[in-house]
């Protein structure tokens, strides 16, 4: 352990720092979830003494309610569907008799809550072995700058520099009672307290897909209700078209678009069924009402800031969200005469500019740079995203779509070229041969617009992409890259020889 006076960049200001007294540390960070874990370890890696207020909550969604939970349902019951699938394991010459596939509720549901407080405790260890200062307490702002109250004891602290990283919580639409039993988002979701025969997921973003590979995997049945035209809206077109063959054409899946889950009862598990009135989105009128076993709200989050002191600092926040500038400095309001509040940074989900956990993190890394005096601005655009379905999808960038009316904007040619995991040695061997990977980029000069990819371990290989988008790498230059043989990675290979005119192999 390193005395943090020590360790202070010469850029921060030592006449205002703790270690003179005047302050109680130099960095507070209010809501321990994977953005304020990553500002803390920073801030301590440049010798700030630092204190996190967790609220009881160390890790926050990703690892409590999150990502961690979420992708070992999704490994567990991924294993289920693919032994399960004879057909698929025949054409490798593997006999199995689909009835000797069994799972426990249970052994699944422990295995994603083991996994959680394993990580939640190695998060723990990382902060205290580091020198945080962990605070259990809810921490809020009070009506004076550089200053957090611990709401649970009412003690305040003086803080040269404090971040806000609340998070987020899931958003339930009027008119849906969600008792977390029958009707439940995705926090009761991850509990798996039982697998309905039949279940209707409203909202087909991130949660309400993978959650369809969870269930359907499961032996359940799944009916989506979208309240936009398309499922998967957010997706790139082509892409989304290829999900809807690959996710849910071939699996007991069938979906209503165009329609407001607008009233949402609960049941009583074998007894009473979940009733769902769904109105048009447009005209608004009743359309039908399901009668299913069970309901899941997967229809957005809203950023988790109430009861944190944001009024008494004359913060506005637009539906909660708190407004950044590129440092991730608050500002006082959404309109355009805001100005920036001094010592005061909000970074993840609760300022509303990507809702992931490496994107929360990259923030609270941004943010102590910005405090240390080294300016520094996280680079959105090169930021992947994936969606942990079997097969995977991912992408860094815009879709098609917008990239399109980009380049007509900025006066730019859009070029594109296209992969494709049936022409892969690798991913033939594995029988795993569909999907593709496109990639759009500038034609004047080479520049990675964006990548979208469905296919085996998409997730995986987007990070190539994310790198070349972040580094201005272009085509040419991606194209003479020399890429492991036999791997997924040739997917990519294809494409960026595509762009460029040359054959792959
Ligand atoms: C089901 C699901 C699956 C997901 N899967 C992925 C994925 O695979 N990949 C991915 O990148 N993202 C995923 N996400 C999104 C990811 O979880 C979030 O983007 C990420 O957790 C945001 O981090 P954060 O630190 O901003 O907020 P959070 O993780 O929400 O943490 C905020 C913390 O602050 C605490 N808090 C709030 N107010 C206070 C206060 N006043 N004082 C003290 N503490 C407070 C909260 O209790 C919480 O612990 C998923 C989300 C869900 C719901
Ligand atoms: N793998 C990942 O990275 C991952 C996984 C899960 C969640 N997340 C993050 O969590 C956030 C929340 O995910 P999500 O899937 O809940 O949100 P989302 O915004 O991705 O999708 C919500 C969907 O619900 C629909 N909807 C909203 N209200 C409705 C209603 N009343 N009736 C019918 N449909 C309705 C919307 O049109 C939309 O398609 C996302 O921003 C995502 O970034 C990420």
């Amino acid at each position: 352990f390193v005395p943090a006076s020590n360790l202070r960049p010469a850029s921060y200001s030592m006449a205002l720092s703790a270690a003179d007294g005047e302050f109680d540390f130099d960095v507070a960070i209010i809501g321990c979830g994977v953005g304020g874990h990553g500002a803390a370890l920073h801030s301590r890696a440049q010798g700030l003494s630092t204190a996190v207020f967790a609220g009881g909550d160390v890790g926050g969604t990703c690892v409590n309610r999150g990502c961690v939970p979420s992708k070992a349902l999704l490994a567990a019951s991924g294993r289920v569907r693919e032994m399960r699938d004879t057909a698929h394991l025949e054409s490798l010459g593997i006999q199995i008799d689909e009835d000797a596939v069994q799972y426990s509720r249970e052994g699944i549901a422990n295995h994603a809550k083991n996994l959680a407080n394993k990580v939640k405790g190695n998060l723990e260890n990382s902060l205290v072995a580091l020198g945080c200062d962990v605070i259990e307490g809810r921490g809020a702002l009070t009506g004076n700058p550089q200053e957090v109250m611990d709401q649970s004891t009412g003690k305040i602290y003086k803080c040269k520099d404090i971040i806000l990283a609340p998070g987020s919580v899931p958003f339930v639409p009027p008119g849906v009672i969600a008792d977390e039993k029958t009707v439940y988002t995705s926090d009761g979701a991850l509990e798996l307290q039982f697998v309905p025969e039949w279940v209707a997921i409203i909202g087909s973003g991130y949660i309400g897909l993978e959650f369809s590979d969870v269930y359907t995997a499961l032996g359940a049945e799944v009916t989506f209700i979208e309240a936009l035209p398309n499922l998967m809206p957010t997706f790139d077109r082509e892409i989304a078209k290829q999900a809807e063959r690959l996710l849910i054409r071939d699996r007991p899946i069938d979906y209503r678009t165009g329609v407001f889950a607008a009233e949402v009862t609960p049941g009583i598990p074998g007894e009473k069924p979940v009733t769902i009135k769904m109105i048009d989105a447009q005209t608004k009128e009743h359309v039908e009402t399901l009668e299913v076993d069970a309901a899941m709200v997967a229809t957005g989050r809203v950023p988790n800031t109430g009861n944190m002191g944001l009024e008494d600092r004359g913060i506005k926040t637009n539906r909660g969200f708190v407004n950044v500038n590129e440092k991730m400095q608050v500002l006082s309001s959404h309109d355009e005469d805001a100005e920036v509040i001094p010592n005061l940074y909000c970074i993840g989900d609760a300022n509303g500019k990507m809702m992931l956990a490496h994107a929360a993190s990259a923030h609270g890394i941004s943010a102590i740079e910005n405090i240390c005096g080294r300016e520094h601005v996280v680079n959105h655009a090169a930021i992947p995203a994936a969606c942990f379905t079997h097969p995977e999808i991912s992408m860094v960038g815009p879709t098609e779509e917008q990239a399109i009316e980009m380049a007509q904007k900025e006066g730019w040619t859009l070029g594109k070229s296209q992969g494709n995991f049936r022409a892969n040695s690798k991913a033939l061997a594995e029988g795993e041969g569909n999907g593709i990977a496109k990639v759009l980029f500038k034609k004047e000069t080479g520049e990675v617009v964006a990548v979208h990819i469905i296919g085996l371990h998409a997730a995986d290989l987007i990070q190539e992409c994310a790198n070349a988008v972040a580094a201005g790498t272009t085509v040419q230059e991606l194209s003479m890259m020399v890429h492991t043989h036999p791997t997924l990675s040739e997917v990519m290979d294809e494409a960026f020889k595509g762009a460029v005119g040359m054959a792959s192999h």
